[in-house]
C-alpha cells in the first residue's frame, strides 16, 4: 500500500480517497483517568475504517470526540481538510457526519419507517410551522424525504416491518433499523458503535454484508469501533487498535494481526 493518506486501491478493486477525517495528537481524560493518550489517525475517503482494541482501550471514547460528545483537552479534528472548532454533535451532524450507538438508541414505540424518517430530521429545510400544516413547499419535500426513506428501507430488506413499532423488533433487527435511520441522513461518514454486537452469527453476517454494501453502493466512507477483532478482519480496509487509551497498531487487518503488541493486548498480556 502506497502512501496511504493519499489513497490507495484495495485489493477489491476500490479507489480509496484523501483524508475526510483526521484526529491529531488526541488526549482525553476524565479527572486522573486517561482514556485517550496521543492518538492521531485518519479516515479517508470511501474506505472502511476500523477502530478496535479489548475493554475500556477508548474506542467509544475516541467516536465520541470525533462526534462532539466529548471534548479532548488536547490534538485536533480536523474534517475534510479544516481543523474543527469544538462543536455540538447536531452542528456535526449537519456536516454530515451520523452515528449509531452501542446501545440502541431508537424510539421504540415509533414505527420503523418513522424512525428512520427521523433520520432526515438534519437534511429538511421548510420550517416546523409549514411541516406541520402541510404547505406546498414541505409537501414536496416530504414527498423526497420519504423516497429516500423507501429506497433505504428497500436497501436494508426491511419492507415487512416498516409499520411494526421497533420496540416489538429482535435486536438484530432494531440494529438494522439503527443502521438505516443513520443512512437517512445522507452521511458522508458513518459512524458505528459496535454494529454487530449482542449478535448471533446469521444476524453478524447480515450486518457484515451490509456494511459492506452501504460502502460499496453509495461510497459511504465508515469508521466503525469492534471489540470483537475477527470481525471487522473481513470487511475493514485499514484497522487502527487501541488499548489502554494508547495506539497499538494501525495498518490493513493482515499487517495488525501479525503485530505483537496487539496479539498480546488481545491475550491479556499485562503491561509494564
Ligand atoms: N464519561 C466518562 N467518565 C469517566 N471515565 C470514563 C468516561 N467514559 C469513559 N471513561 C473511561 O475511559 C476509559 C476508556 O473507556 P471507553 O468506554 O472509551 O473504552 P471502550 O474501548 O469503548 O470499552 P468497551 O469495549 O468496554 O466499550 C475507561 O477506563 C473508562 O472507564
Amino acid at each position: 500500500m502506497n502512501n496511504p493518506s493519499h489513497g490507495f486501491v484495495t485489493p477489491d478493486g476500490r479507489r480509496i480517497g484523501g483524508p475526510v477525517l483526521e484526529v491529531r495528537n488526541i488526549t482525553l481524560r476524565f479527572g486522573g483517568v486517561v482514556a485517550l493518550s496521543n492518538i492521531s489517525f485518519d479516515v479517508l475517503e470511501g474506505e472502511i475504517r476500523a477502530i478496535i482494541g479489548p475493554n475500556g482501550a477508548g474506542k467509544s471514547s475516541m467516536l465520541n470526540v470525533i462526534n462532539g460528545f466529548y471534548h479532548p483537552q488536547e490534538g485536533e479534528v480536523w474534517y475534510r481538510g479544516a481543523k474543527r472548532e469544538p462543536l455540538k454533535p447536531y452542528q456535526i451532524a449537519h456536516q454530515g457526519v451520523a452515528r449509531t450507538f452501542q446501545n440502541i438508541a431508537l424510539f421504540k414505540g415509533m414505527t420503523t419507517l418513522d424512525n428512520i424518517m427521523s433520520g432526515r430530521l438534519t437534511k429538511m429545510k421548510a420550517g416546523m410551522l409549514s411541516q406541520a400544516l402541510w404547505f406546498g413547499k414541505a409537501e414536496a419535500e416530504e414527498v423526497a424525504h420519504r423516497e429516500a426513506v423507501e429506497k433505504i428501507i428497500d436497501f436494508l430488506e426491511i419492507q415487512g416491518i416498516r409499520k411494526t413499532p421497533v420496540g416489538r423488533l429482535p435486536y438484530g433487527l432494531q440494529k438494522r433499523v439503527e443502521l438505516g435511520r443513520a443512512l437517512a441522513a445522507d452521511p458522508s461518514l458513518l459512524l458505528l458503535d459496535e454494529p454487530m454486537a449482542g449478535m448471533n452469527v446469521e444476524e453478524k453476517e447480515d450486518m457484515c454484508r451490509f456494511i459492506l454494501d452501504v460502502n460499496d453502493e453509495f461510497g459511504t466512507t465508515i469508521a466503525l469501533i469492534e471489540h470483537d477483532m475477527g470481525v471487522v478482519m473481513d470487511i475493514a480496509d485499514r484497522v487502527v487498535v487501541l488499548d489502554y487509551g494508547r495506539k497499538i497498531g494501525d495498518g490493513p487487518p493482515d499487517e495488525v494481526r501479525r503485530n505483537q503488541d496487539v496479539i498480546d493486548a488481545y491475550l491479556g498480556v499485562s503491561h509494564d
